[in-house]
């Protein structure tokens, strides 16, 4: 059995679109933060494969931390945000780039802006490799945006549905 477990999933960004893309915001990073001390905070679990080709993309002297956070059961959002796993060290006076897999209803990076902006650090930003505008609840600001995608539960490249089918290395959509 592969990956797919069965399950027919049709690709929405295949591995060399997201390669292109990341090349092309790392790039943009590296020149925005040129001369400063930049920290990446990888959001768990979702963020975690997006960061590790993001910061191979940054030609620049980074330091990486990761906050964990849940608040989906299957494909539905609880509303409520939960840290799982919190930052390991503090960051008062750092520049933060808070890298988030997908920003969807809004809810997890609005909280953790809020979150975040109690510890102050010297700057907190987003970049997030993937937005659905439709779903919106609140409005996030992000300064590095991957994609827009449609209002499609979506999977791989770190993203699960009930924890599996996060290795995919493409982005795809379940097809019943
Ligand atoms: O904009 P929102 O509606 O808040 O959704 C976005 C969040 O949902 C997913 O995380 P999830 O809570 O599923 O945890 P996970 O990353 O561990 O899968 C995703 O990784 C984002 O962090
Ligand atoms: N796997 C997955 N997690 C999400 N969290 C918020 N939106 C999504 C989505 O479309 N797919």
């Amino acid at each position: 059995m592969s990956r797919l477990g069965g399950e027919k999933v049709e690709v929405l960004l295949s591995e060399a679109q997201l390669a292109a893309r990341i090349a092309e915001l790392g790039a943009r990073i590296s020149a925005d933060y040129a001369g400063q001390p930049l920290t990446l905070v990888g959001v768990l679990k979702g963020s975690f494969m997006f960061l590790a080709d993001l910061a191979r993309a940054i030609d620049l002297p980074l330091k990486v931390d990761f906050i964990g956070t849940t608040s989906y059961q299957g494909t539905k959002s609880s509303g409520v945000v939960r840290i799982t796993n919190d930052l390991s060290r503090p960051i008062d006076g750092e520049h933060i780039l808070l890298v988030e897999d997908i920003v969807d209803t809004g809810l997890t990076m609005q909280y953790l802006l809020e979150n975040l902006a109690t510890r102050h650090p010297a700057s907190v930003k987003v970049c997030a490799l993937l937005e659905k505008p439709a779903r919106a609840k609140v409005q996030v600001p992000i300064a590095y945006k991957g994609f827009s995608i449609p209002d499609e539960f979506v999977i791989g490249y770190g993203l699960d549905w009930d924890g599996r089918f996060r290795n995919l290395p493409f982005l795809g959509v379940v097809k019943p």
